[in-house]
């Protein structure tokens, strides 16, 4: 399990840790990480390349300017911008001009080519977006990273500058990395978008904080073996009853194929059988598809309801919450739910941002939802009393008196298809009836999803996946299937996650 700590809890454990330490030296283990990091991506060689280090004031500033001492100390040609001379990083500054390297100021510097760019403006410490002349220095790397040939690596020092390092939000410019190197602990802005688009291959570097983080993580992000844990297992003596029946109330009419999509991922889920509701055209249209699907109302341990129901005016969503069994509320069955909701049993809902923006009411938009995933997930906890799977590029999880969020770490856009959700529903609703968590079943729905996505993109890279697609790859056996893809030049370190190929993104 991969976890997220906010930037109080990380500066009490740097504080905790460095009173054990010699002075300077927890910096200098990050420096060492990060120079171990600059080299692979350049290579392997240093003597000869040429280095761009863009410094704030801050300690962030500093171990950048300490890692370009290193590298002009092994033959790079390391040249340093300083955002505000005057209160530069006064060792790091003096180690890069000790071992030869050159400072110039901001505003009077233009970018003359360099094979890597460190992004050392602000970490944990940045408020806001860059400010303008951290800004003007970018849009010159940017140019040439966009130029035909071969445009600098720009690589970012902690946390991409403009990103906030709590919550991912982004409300200015902010730099866009190839490689991110993050020191003691994830953050939660490098997991969550926006700022997660900002974050190219995530690295990360152990400095011991490890033992010195106190209080619940911010965000966690379940790895293949977590998954695995939290799959169901069918033992031998297992019936389709004990297995759990799913119960799908979806589709219509006007939307068949909803019906067809929820089914088909609930038969994959693990549940021992999955019953379906629905209009009689429509249950016709499931059961030639799936004739292993239980036809009409019955006994259930779980339901899936709203896909594709169109309006709900005959109360399909208010009948499965009266039930005494865990209940997912999806798409159209959003708008008829009551909240809070108040029952005793397991209720997961899982919007997407339009959705989210809909039960939250004015002013409240789709657009400030995509911008403010972490607080949205949490405000929508709070006002429906539900467990909220928020859907999107990176797909969040959370659930009433737990402070730890989930965010999926296999999404991708192409799961950015008509029907995808329905597939998602279907498969949570069917962990459901297995007794999973609606934490769990939501977080490890989006997972297995989000895998199958990329098992379909690794077989065949650039396809247009189509949410039939998903139903066909899903089973536990796309978990952990789908390697790391390549990035500029990149080699990836053992932590980083299965992100998207730049292409899709
Ligand atoms: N504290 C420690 O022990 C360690 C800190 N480390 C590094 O130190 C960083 C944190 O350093 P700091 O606490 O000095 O903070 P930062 O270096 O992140 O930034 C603080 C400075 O940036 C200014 N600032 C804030 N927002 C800005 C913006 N949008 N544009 C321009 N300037 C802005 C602030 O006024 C302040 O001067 C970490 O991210 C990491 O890189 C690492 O060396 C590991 C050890
Ligand atoms: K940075």
């Amino acid at each position: 399990m991969r976890t997220a700590f906010s930037v109080d809890q990380v500066r009490r454990a740097e504080a905790a840790l460095m009173a054990q330490l010699p002075e300077g030296e927890l910096m200098q283990r990050a420096v060492a990480g990060l120079v171990a990091s600059c080299v692979r991506h350049l290579g392997g060689r240093v003597y000869g390349k040429r280095v761009v280090v863009v410094a704030g004031s801050g300690d962030n500033g500093g171990d950048a300017l300490y890692a370009g001492a290193r590298l002009a100390r092994r033959g790079a040609v390391v040249e340093a911008v300083l955002l505000d001379e005057a209160r530069a990083h006064s060792g790091g500054l003096a180690a890069l001009r000790a071992s030869g390297g050159r400072a110039a100021n901001a505003a009077d510097w233009t970018f003359g080519g360099a094979e890597l760019v460190l992004d050392g403006v602000v970490g944990i410490g940045g408020r806001g977006g860059l400010r303008p002349a951290a800004a003007a220095v970018f849009a010159q790397v940017e140019r040439a990273r966009r130029a035909p040939g071969t445009g600098p690596i720009l690589l970012a020092v902690d946390i991409p500058s403009g990103v906030d390092s709590d919550n991912g939000e982004v409300t200015g410019p902010a730099v866009r990395a190839d490689v991110t190197v993050t020191f003691g602990t994830h953050k939660p802005g490098l997991l969550i978008s926006p700022g997660a688009e900002h974050v190219g291959a995530l690295e990360f570097v152990d400095i011991g904080l490890t033992p010195h983080l106190e209080g619940e993580p911010v965000l966690q992000a379940l790895e293949a073996q977590d998954v695995q844990a939290l799959l169901p297992t069918a033992s031998a003596e297992s019936n389709k009853y004990r297995r759990g029946v799913v119960g799908v109330v979806a589709g219509s009419t006007r939307y068949p194929g909803a019906a067809v999509l929820a089914t088909g991922s609930a038969l994959r889920s693990g549940a021992g059988a999955v019953r379906f509701v629905g209009e009689s055209e429509v249950s016709a249209g499931v059961l030639a598809q799936y004739p292993e699907v239980l036809i009409g109302a019955g006994r259930v341990q779980s339901w899936v309801v709203g896909p594709g129901i169109g309006l709900d005016d005959g109360g399909q969503v208010a009948a499965a919450l009266a039930e005494q069994v865990p209940v997912l509320v999806d798409a159209d069955g959003l708008a008829a739910l009551p909240h809070p909701v108040h029952r005793p049993h397991p209720t997961l809902i899982t919007p997407h941002a339009g959705e989210a923006a809909r039960l939250l009411g004015d002013p409240w938009t789709p657009e400030r939802v995509e911008a403010t995933r972490l607080a949205v997930v949490l405000e929508l906890v709070a006002r429906t009393g539900c467990t909220v799977l928020l859907k999107g590029s990176t797909t969040l999880v959370a659930e009433p008196g737990n402070p730890t969020v989930r965010v999926n770490p296999t999404g991708t856009p192409a799961l950015a298809t008509a029907g995808s959700g329905d597939v998602l529903s279907g498969l949570a609703g069917g962990l459901l009836a297995t007794g999973r968590t609606a934490y769990d079943a939501g977080s490890v729905a989006a997972y297995l999803h989000g895998a199958a996505a990329r098992e379909l993109l690794r077989e065949r890279p650039g396809r247009q996946i189509i949410a039939g697609d998903l139903v066909e790859v899903l089973t536990a056996g796309a978990v952990g299937t789908t390697p790391e893809p390549a990035r500029r030049g990149t080699a990836a370190t053992p932590s980083t996650p299965p992100r998207a190929p730049r292409s899709t993104r």
